[in-house]
């Protein structure tokens, strides 16, 4: 279980407020309009950013004194996920062990989490010579591989097609599916939470909202998601 305790991230002038927990295994959208402090969020929770009041639990332990490396977690960028001097297997493989020295069963491991994610064959190519598709593919290896407790992705897909990026939302279900994650998915569209996510958090006028069921919440939106999602 992720608990936000009366977070408060502030920069300069602007503050963001969030006093909220994330049930342990669930897939949960962070929706709201632009500017509104959705990466914001997910970057105090991932530690590159402290906040000026409150704290972070995971499953009651305070992550503040941890490095974000030292945390329980991966988190996907829009951009810049992968090396693009290091081959698909290597950028995989960092996931195990940052200096890539790694044995013969991990080495194994990086070959079966690229087989899963439907790489096969391609351990050897750089990300130059991958299709956007199959450069998020290889970032989700290395999150399969990793499989730490709880995921964040900050539109790690907005540049994808929706075709693609239908499947890579599905792949990401599978992938924290099988290794029992928690995840915390930012996102512009509300049909990728209606997708895969089971809770939706509203980042909206200063505060991140207690995560609500998403079925629920799109039945009877609050103001905030209404203007939003630009309905009456
Ligand atoms: N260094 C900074 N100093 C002051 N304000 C900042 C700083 N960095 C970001 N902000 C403000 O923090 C707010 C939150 O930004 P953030 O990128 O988290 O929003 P977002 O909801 O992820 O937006 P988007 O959907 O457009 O990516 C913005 O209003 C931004 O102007």
């Amino acid at each position: 279980m992720l608990t936000l305790e009366a977070l408060r991230i502030t920069q300069g002038d602007w503050s963001l407020r969030a006093d909220l927990t994330v049930p342990t295994g669930s897939r949960t959208a962070v929706l709201g309009p632009s500017g509104a402090g959705k990466s914001t969020l997910l970057n105090c929770i991932a530690g590159f950013l402290r906040p000026s009041a409150g704290r972070v639990l995971w499953r009651g332990q305070d992550l503040a004194p941890l490095a974000p490396g030292e945390r329980p977690l991966s988190i996907l960028f829009q951009d810049n996920n992968l090396f693009p001097h290091l081959t698909a297997a290597q950028n995989v493989g960092l996931g195990l062990r940052p200096d890539l020295r790694l044995d013969a069963d991990q080495q194994a491991q990086v070959r079966d989490a690229l087989a899963r994610t439907g790489l096969a064959g391609f351990e050897a190519r750089k990300p130059a010579r991958l299709s956007g598709g199959q450069q998020s593919r290889v970032a989700l290896a290395r999150v399969l591989l990793r499989a730490r407790p709880l995921v964040l992705l900050d539109e790690p897909f907005a540049a994808l097609g929706p075709a693609l990026k239908t499947e890579m939302l599905d792949l990401v279900a599978e992938i924290t599916e099988a290794t029992g994650a928690t995840l915390l998915m930012v996102s512009h569209d509300p049909d990728d939470a209606k997708r895969i996510a089971d809770h939706v958090i509203v980042v909206a006028d200063g505060q991140a909202h207690a995560p609500r069921p998403t079925a629920e919440l799109f039945a009877n939106p609050p103001e905030a998601l209404k203007a939003y999602l630009g309905k009456d």
